[in-house]
């Protein structure tokens, strides 16, 4: 007996509700861009650290250059220099100036820089030709980031900025997550690696680089382990060869009916992995459970390369943002009108490639393409998924509908 389609609704929960998120530890900065942070970040140190210059010039006190004008310039003696990073400690004098250049700290007594375009750049003697206000060109230290200061919040998802937050106050490591281990494996007896001849029969194997690309994209460490052939045998040692460095396990082919699919014949017996089908167009046959003593996820993903795409984006995503830790796990759909009418089938969500774009009257979406899973040449000219809802036999040109944009961050 068969169960009937399960809704994609259904798999996506049973998926995500089976999975947490990996074990967070402390991870050097360069690990975890893309990696949401799992502590709230307090500075220990304030930024700037202490008083520095702005400009490159002279510390001087505000008051002994409050005449200076370019008629009546004022001469002071200069006592010293200070740059970044080689700072005597220096008191200013008062009727004196310290040379300073830019960051370096500012001596006790001065409280106004007076940047060089003001002055004859003065070595033993500084003729200044403007007055400068108190507080002039000088940065207050704790003026960025006060010690005590939340710097980034539990969950941000970090990027450049955060990264950069991070080390100029001090951290070397965070709190985050390892990205998940992903391994990729294509069967068929059919596949060829690029770069190497074609038979009579043969394909090359596109799908291993796709969803390669796809799983690190979303942020994962991807094994692409490439082609296994249509045998029961070479694919399950492949797979426990595999299992010691995954967190996650992405096949395709060999899941549907057909007399040499070798996927679901391999993992059947397990009696860990749940195959049948789902109410999506395409991407119908599926294989999810766990294998190996680690209990590791694996995805059984049809073979045709579209089918096989659209089963990453659906299920595949969900399950990797879950394991990093990030929300949601699915991509919120847009809403856009539709350019061209869809037809549908009732029963099965339709998944439509499609390029989405904006014009003047909002966003739009046209589909590229027909329902074809292996049109592996429409798939890359669209940027988009129009879904049409299982209950649905179609939509109308003009209407508006739910877009996965599929480049986007979320
Ligand atoms: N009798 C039935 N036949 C099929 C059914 C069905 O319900 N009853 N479902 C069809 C649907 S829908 C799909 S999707 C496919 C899924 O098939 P498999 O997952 O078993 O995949 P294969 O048979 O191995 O391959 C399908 C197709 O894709 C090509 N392929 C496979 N791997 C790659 C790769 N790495 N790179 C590029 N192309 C690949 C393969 O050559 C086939 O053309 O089953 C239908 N059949
Ligand atoms: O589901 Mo298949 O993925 O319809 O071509």
């Amino acid at each position: 007996m068969t169960e009937g389609p399960l809704s994609v609704d259904t798999l996506v929960e049973r998926i995500v509700s089976s999975l947490a998120p990996l074990r967070d530890f402390p991870m050097p900065l360069t690990e975890v861009l893309g990696m949401p942070v799992a502590e709230d970040v307090v500075a220990e140190v304030s930024l700037p650290p202490f008083d520095n210059s702005a400009m490159d010039g002279y510390a001087v006190r505000a008051a002994d250059v409050a005449s200076a004008s370019p008629e009546a310039p004022v001469h002071l003696p200069v006592v010293g220099e200070i740059s970044a990073g080689r700072a005597a400690h220096l008191a200013l004098s008062p009727g004196t100036a310290v040379k300073i250049m830019t960051g370096a700290p500012v001596p006790a007594g001065a409280d106004a820089v007076v940047p060089y375009e003001w002055t004859d750049r003065g070595v033993a003697r500084v003729r200044i030709e403007r007055a400068a206000d108190l507080g002039a060109n000088i940065r207050r230290a704790g003026e960025a980031v006060r010690s005590g200061d939340l710097v980034v919040e539990h969950g941000t998802v970090l990027g450049p900025r955060h990264l950069g937050l991070l080390a100029s106050v001090g951290r070397a490591t965070v709190r985050s997550r390892p990205r998940p281990r992903v391994v990729v494996i294509s069967t068929g007896s059919e596949l060829r690696d690029p770069g190497t001849p074609l038979g009579h029969d043969s394909i090359y194997d596109g799908n291993s680089y796709l969803l390669a690309a796809a799983a690190r994209q979303a942020g994962a460490t991807v094994y692409r382990v490439g082609i296994v052939p249509d045998d029961v045998r070479s694919f399950t040692e492949a797979l426990s060869d595999q299992l010691v460095r995954a967190d996650l396990v992405i096949t395709s082919g060999g899941v549907s009916e057909g007399d040499y699919d070798v996927v679901k014949e391999a993992l059947r017996g397990l009696g860990t992995v749940w195959f049948g089908q789902v109410a999506m167009q395409p991407g119908k046959p599926q294989g999810f459970g766990v294998v190996g003593e680690d209990e590791v996820p694996i995805f059984c993903l049809p073979g045709n390369p579209v089918s096989a795409y659209v089963s990453f984006e659906t299920f595949v995503l969900p399950a990797l943002r879950t394991l990093m830790g990030r929300t949601p796990a699915s991509r919120p759909p847009r809403r856009a009108r539709l350019t061209d009418p869809i037809t549908s089938t009732v029963g099965r969500r339709q998944m439509v490639r499609a390029r989405y774009g904006t014009d003047r009257g909002g966003a739009f979406v046209t589909p590229v393409g027909g329902h074809g899973s292996h049109m592996i040449g429409d798939l890359a000219s669209a940027n988009a998924l129009v879904v049409v809802d299982e209950e649905s036999s179609g939509v109308s040109a003009g209407d508006m509908v739910q877009v996965l944009c599929l480049d986007e961050d979320f």
